[in-house]
C-alpha cells in the first residue's frame, strides 16, 4: 500500500478502534442494567420466567424506528438478538428446544430468534420438542408450522392441538435447500433422503435431475446429512449449514422449487407474552357439521373489525368429515376489539382454543 493510502486509512481506523472500545463499554453498562433486572425478578417472581418476548420484540423495533442509517435497518435485528441473548443469558441461561441434529433449518430459526448465547436441546422430533418444553427440559421450543410450497407442517399443528404450551413468538426463514454428498458428486448414490416436508418442496427437481434416485424419509434434513456423511450410496437434501456441520460437498443448491420457497417457526413455551403493539392470535376452533357453520364461526372477525391472515383446517379424526381451524388474527388477547371477538367465537364454536398472542415478527 502506498503511504497516502495508509495516511488516510490510519486516522478512519483508529476511530473505529475508538468506537468500538465506547460501544464495548456500553455493552458492559447493558449487561449489568440486565442482571439487576434479574434481580428484581427473582425479588419479586422468583422461579418466573426471564423471557419477556413482547420486551425483546418492542426493543429491536423500537431502534428499527429510531434508526437513522446508515447502519441497515434489517442488520439491528440480528445485532440485537444477539446483546439481549448475552444479556440475558447473564439473569438465566434460556434452553431452546427444536428438531436436529445440527445444522437444521429448526436450528437457525432457534438461533436467529433467541441469539447464540443459549443452551440446544435438540431433539429427534416434533413430539420430543413439545414434551422437552412441557416437561421444563427447556423453556421455549421453535418449530414449523408452515411452508410456502407445501402448506402445513401437520404434525405440529396436532401438537399444538393437545398442548398446554403458548405461541410466544414466530420467526420466518427462506429456506434454500442443497444436495449433499460424501464426495461432493453423485457417483456411486442410490438414494436421496430428508424429511418429507424437503422431498416434497424438491420434487420436480428431483424427477427432471435425478428420477432415478429412490427416495427415502429421514426424521429431519439434517439428521439426513448425518446419515450420508456415514454412507457414500446415499445423497441427503438439507440446508448449507447441515453440509458444514457433518463435513459433506454440495452437489447442486437452490433445489426447492419454488425459490422464494419460506417457513414459518413458531415459538412455543410457559409464558404468556403481553402486548406490544404489533401482535397476532393463534386460535384453534371447530364448528358444528351444518350448512353455513363456518361463515358464521368467522362472522365475529368481521363484526369486530379483526383481520384474519391465516386459515387452516385439519381433520378432526371423527371419520365424519369435521374439521379443526386454526386461525391466526390481528392483534393480542387483551386489544379490546381481539378480546370481543374472540369471547364471540368462543360461545359459537363447539371447540375452542387459544394458542396465544405474540408479537409480529
Ligand atoms: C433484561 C430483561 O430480561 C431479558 C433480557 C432482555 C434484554 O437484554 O433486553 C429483555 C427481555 C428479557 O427477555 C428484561 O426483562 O428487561
Amino acid at each position: 500500500m502506498d503511504n497516502s493510502l495508509q495516511n488516510q486509512l490510519l486516522p478512519l481506523r483508529e476511530r473505529i478502534d475508538a468506537l468500538d472500545e465506547q460501544i464495548l463499554a456500553l455493552l458492559n453498562q447493558r449487561a449489568q442494567a440486565a442482571l439487576d433486572v434479574g434481580k428484581v425478578k427473582q425479588e419479586f417472581d422468583a422461579g418466573g420466567p426471564i423471557l419477556k418476548p413482547e420486551r425483546e420484540a418492542s426493543i429491536i423495533r423500537r431502534l428499527q424506528g429510531a434508526n437513522q442509517g446508515p447502519f441497515p435497518s434489517q442488520a439491528i435485528d440480528a445485532v440485537w438478538t444477539q446483546i439481549i441473548s448475552a444479556c440475558r443469558g447473564l439473569e438465566s441461561v434460556l434452553t431452546v428446544a427444536y428438531l436436529g441434529p445440527q445444522g437444521s433449518f429448526s436450528e437457525q430459526a432457534a438461533l436467529e430468534q433467541f441469539g447464540n448465547s443459549v443452551e440446544k436441546l435438540r431433539c429427534a422430533s416434533f413430539d420430543e420438542v413439545f414434551r422437552a418444553v412441557e416437561a421444563g427440559q427447556a423453556q421455549v421450543g421453535m418449530v414449523p408450522v408452515e411452508n410456502s410450497t407445501e402448506g402445513a407442517v401437520n404434525r405440529t399443528l396436532d401438537l399444538l392441538l393437545n398442548s398446554p404450551l403458548k405461541v410466544l413468538g414466530e420467526r420466518s426463514l427462506s429456506i434454500h435447500h442443497c444436495l449433499m454428498t460424501q464426495s461432493g458428486n453423485m457417483q456411486g448414490v442410490t438414494r436421496v433422503m430428508a424429511h418429507p416436508q424437503a422431498l416434497a418442496q424438491c420434487q420436480s427437481w428431483l424427477t427432471l435431475h435425478h428420477p432415478g434416485l429412490i427416495r427415502d424419509a429421514a426424521s429431519s434434513n439434517a439428521e439426513a446429512a448425518r446419515i450420508a456423511a456415514e454412507d457414500p450410496t446415499v445423497a441427503a437434501i438439507a440446508g448449507a449449514m447441515a453440509a458444514e456441520a457433518w463435513g459433506l460437498g454440495l452437489v447442486a443448491s437452490g433445489i426447492q422449487d419454488d425459490p422464494q420457497n419460506r417457513t414459518r417457526f413458531l415459538a412455543v413455551g410457559a409464558i404468556d407474552t403481553l402486548p406490544t403493539g404489533h401482535d397476532k392470535t393463534s386460535v384453534i376452533l371447530a364448528v358444528p357439521n351444518r350448512a353455513g357453520a363456518v361463515y358464521d364461526m368467522l362472522a365475529p372477525l368481521a363484526d369486530n373489525g379483526v383481520s384474519m391472515t391465516r386459515l387452516e383446517s385439519r381433520p378432526a379424526r371423527t371419520g365424519q368429515w369435521e374439521y379443526y381451524f386454526y386461525v391466526d388474527l390481528l392483534g393480542h388477547r387483551n386489544d379490546p376489539a381481539v378480546t370481543k371477538a374472540l369471547a364471540d367465537l368462543k360461545r359459537r364454536a363447539a371447540f375452542f382454543k387459544e394458542l396465544g398472542s405474540y408479537p409480529i415478527q
